[in-house]
């Protein structure tokens, strides 16, 4: 399957304008399931439709296994039906007045598929799809979750070897959400293709992902296989985009940031330390590298718990957020010992780069007790 390579790829939509891509390099692996992620207007769907042919570089190349599709300095463009990508919007843009069927069939009419072979792919990407049944219907007579189904059922029927995905789930209810995350992976299993999925949704991403882009502003901040990106953040942006609850943001200088610090092994100068809320523990006795904090609130979240902290420093009181699977034993207003997992810690210089993170003591390693991962 094929392997698409970014070079220095920018976007300006008007001279005066910040750039909306800037000067990005990555490539996307050979069937790998790669997720664009980030925020609102970081520049996600303009990367996308730039690999589409849909938007023109301001700068930069775009290759396909070597094959040059787009190339400021080279002067060449490739139209996007020559590209042999299939792409699958947030609007799913189906033909209104084609049945189920025709939709799917369009695409290989243009093919020139004979008939016989044609109404074999169709029953087949219905089956697939888990589509039978509704053939015969019009667009408008479908439930989104159907309409998306029909819709990747017309882009995969055409077998391209690159799937661009934009935001395509996200029309839908959370259960029907998770059906089709499923199906996705099932489908990029089966098929092998290469994609490429743009969300906002983290969750999404490191579920469905074998490979993250995260972006902030136009600007690439980490390209790594999903599990990375949770345990070796780049930076802070990456760090606290990543997570849920967000990651907690400790000045490194603080008695807080110290203790936990010094329990790790983590000596390096840092300007914040970022310690997970999964990574923290609570106890009514003292431990190495313990402090005290005060319980504020016990948040239930279904199967789950935040519990609201406050510790107090000599800079100011330092607010922390727990998250555990445990049922809380403590009441709001009781003092506890809190102590942090080396693994959960990342230490980030002034600029916000990872400097160094804890690994973890745990007996099965015999790596030193802290470093960078
Ligand atoms: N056709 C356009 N003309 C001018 N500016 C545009 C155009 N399309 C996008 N932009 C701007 O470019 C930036 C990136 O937009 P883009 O749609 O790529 O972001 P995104 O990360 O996909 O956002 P979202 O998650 O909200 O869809 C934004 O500031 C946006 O306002």
């Amino acid at each position: 399957m094929p392997k698409i390579t970014l070079s220095h790829l920018t976007k300006r939509y008007s001279p005066k304008a910040a750039a909306a891509v800037d000067n990005i390099t990555f490539t996307v692996e050979d069937g790998s399931f790669t997720c664009i992620l980030g925020p609102s207007g970081c520049g996600k769907s303009t990367i996308l439709r730039m690999i589409a042919g849909l938007e023109t570089l301001s700068e930069g190349e775009i290759d396909v296994d070597g094959r040059v599709l787009d190339s400021v300095t080279k002067g060449i463009f490739v139209p996007p039906e020559k590209r042999g990508i299939g792409l699958v919007f947030q609007s799913y843009a189906l033909w209104p007045h084609m049945t189920v069927a025709q939709n799917i069939e369009f695409g290989l009419k243009i093919q020139k598929m004979p008939a016989a072979q044609r109404k074999a792919r169709v029953a087949q990407m219905v089956a697939t799809l888990r589509i039978e049944g509704l053939e015969d219907r019009y667009p408008a007579q479908l439930s989104g979750g159907q309409q998306q189904r029909v819709a990747l059922a017309r882009t995969l029927a055409v077998t391209p070897g690159i799937l661009l995905l934009d935001e395509p789930l996200s029309n839908l209810d959370a259960a029907l959400r998770l059906t089709m995350r499923a199906e996705l992976s099932r489908l990029h299993r089966e098929f092998g293709t290469t994609i490429v999925f743009v969300t906002h949704d983290q969750w999404e991403a490191m579920t469905l992902a074998t490979h993250i882009a995260v972006m902030s502003k136009g600007a690439l901040q980490q390209y790594a296989p999903a599990s990375q990106i949770y345990e070796a953040p780049a930076n802070r942006f990456v760090a606290d985009f990543i997570g849920n609850p967000p990651i907690n943001m400790l000045p490194a200088a603080s008695h807080v940031a110290r203790s936990f610090a010094r329990a790790a092994g983590l000596d390096a100068p840092a300007h914040e330390l970022g310690l997970r809320p999964e990574g923290i523990t609570l106890g009514l006795s003292e431990s190495a590298g313990a402090v005290t904090a005060i319980i504020e609130s016990i948040l239930p979240t279904g199967g789950s718990w935040l519990v609201e902290l406050t510790c107090a420093d000599d800079a100011g009181p330092i607010r922390l957020v727990q998250s555990t699977q445990t049922p809380p034993r403590w009441r709001v207003g009781q003092a506890v010992y809190v102590s942090a997992l080396a693994e959960a810690m990342h230490l980030f210089s002034d600029t916000g780069a990872r400097i160094a993170s804890g690994v973890s003591r745990s007996p099965d390693h015999s790596r030193s007790s802290a470093g960078v991962i």
